[in-house]
């Protein structure tokens, strides 16, 4: 049996942190992108003599990453219960090869603990055959996200479309996030990325001192973006959310303050060292022809208007 997940990925562009006792109802309002770049997992059985104890194996774009098991490994230990509740038992009668096609920079701010979390979740409930839905699957892969402090909303964001916000916090069915409308769906526009390196966002979400600088600005453009939910705001927003906060470092800030000159909006991608904008594809001649801009390799991405894809 052979199943594939396309998981899009979130680009946060600001957010305040909500603290629950319950992990589901824990999570992040804010405002985000799902771009068509994220991690495609590819879930296979494969048949092995019947004598050998089957295993699961975990590959990164078809290598082996001990590093980057952590969120598959822990996403299949709270699985784990629910199989045992369907079948009676948990049992390989196969080894599983579990393969996570990952086409944006790890740790970096595009939500790929998420992506990769929540395509697992869905791919072995179709192995197992527990009939989860995608906002149950969704529910597993946030438990993950918040035991491993790797991410809180992005899990949320995956499940909406476009440009959303997050207006309440939690795991898929209980949280909840409204749409940024526009007449093209905004299927004109283009996002450019380019990752600097990584953050870890356990780092940033478990500081105290952080989390109260996030939550102070992340309210104030909550309630902006609410006021005034438009593709300009939603950049303004998490520019200066990104600055006020003292998130954005200087050599990000330079590069954006660049691009922001000649796109529709630029800021920093929560939480990696990476930028990101979002311009319309006269911009590009625009970007080509600074010298502050013309030698960087941006990542073109476009903005994902649809559900998650299951093979
Ligand atoms: N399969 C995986 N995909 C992504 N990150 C992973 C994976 N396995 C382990 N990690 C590690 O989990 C940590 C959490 O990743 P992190 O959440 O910071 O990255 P991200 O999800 O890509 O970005 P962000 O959540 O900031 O948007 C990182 O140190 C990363 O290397
Ligand atoms: C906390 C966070 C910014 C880390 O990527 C993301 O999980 C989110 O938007 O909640």
């Amino acid at each position: 049996m052979k199943v594939s997940i396309f998981v899009p990925s979130n680009i946060t562009g600001f957010f305040s942190i909500k603290e629950d006792e319950n992990p589901l109802k824990k999570g992040s309002c804010g405002a985000g992108v799902l771009i068509d770049s994220g991690v495609k997992t590819i879930i296979q059985t494969l048949k092995k003599g019947d004598d050998e104890n089957h295993q699961i194996q975990i590959r990164i774009n078809g290598k082996k990453d001990p590093k980057n098991e952590l969120i598959t490994l822990k996403t299949i230990e709270i699985l784990k219960p629910h199989i045992i509740k369907n079948s009676g038992k948990f049992e390989l009668k196969d080894d599983l090869l579990i393969n996570h096609e990952i086409n944006v920079p790890v740790g970096s701010g595009f939500g790929t603990s998420a992506s990769c979390s929540f395509g697992t979740a869905i791919g072995l409930s179709k192995i197992f055959n527990l009939n989860l839905s995608n906002n149950q699957a969704g529910q597993i892969a946030h438990l993950t996200e918040v035991e491993l402090g790797s991410g809180l909303g992005d899990v949320l964001s995956q499940t909406s479309k476009g440009i959303m916000i997050r207006t309440s916090p939690g795991a898929p069915g209980i949280g909840k996030t409204n749409i940024i409308r526009d007449k093209n769906n905004f299927s004109d526009v283009l996002i450019l990325t380019k990752t600097f390196g990584e953050i870890d966002t356990s780092s940033i979400i478990e500081d105290p001192k952080m989390k109260k600088n996030i939550n102070k600005f992340g309210l104030i453009m909550q309630e902006r973006i609410i006021n005034n939910p438009t593709i300009e705001n939603f950049m303004d927003c998490s520019y200066e959310f990104a600055k006020k906060t003292g998130l954005m470092n200087k050599e990000l800030l330079k590069i954006v303050n660049e691009l922001k000159k000649c796109t529709i909006g630029a800021s920093m991608a929560m939480l990696g060292n990476t930028v990101f904008a979002i311009a319309n594809k006269e911009d590009l001649g625009k970007i080509q022809k600074s010298d502050n801009l013309k030698a960087i390799d941006f990542k073109i991405s476009k903005i994902y208007n649809d559900n998650i894809k299951i093979d």
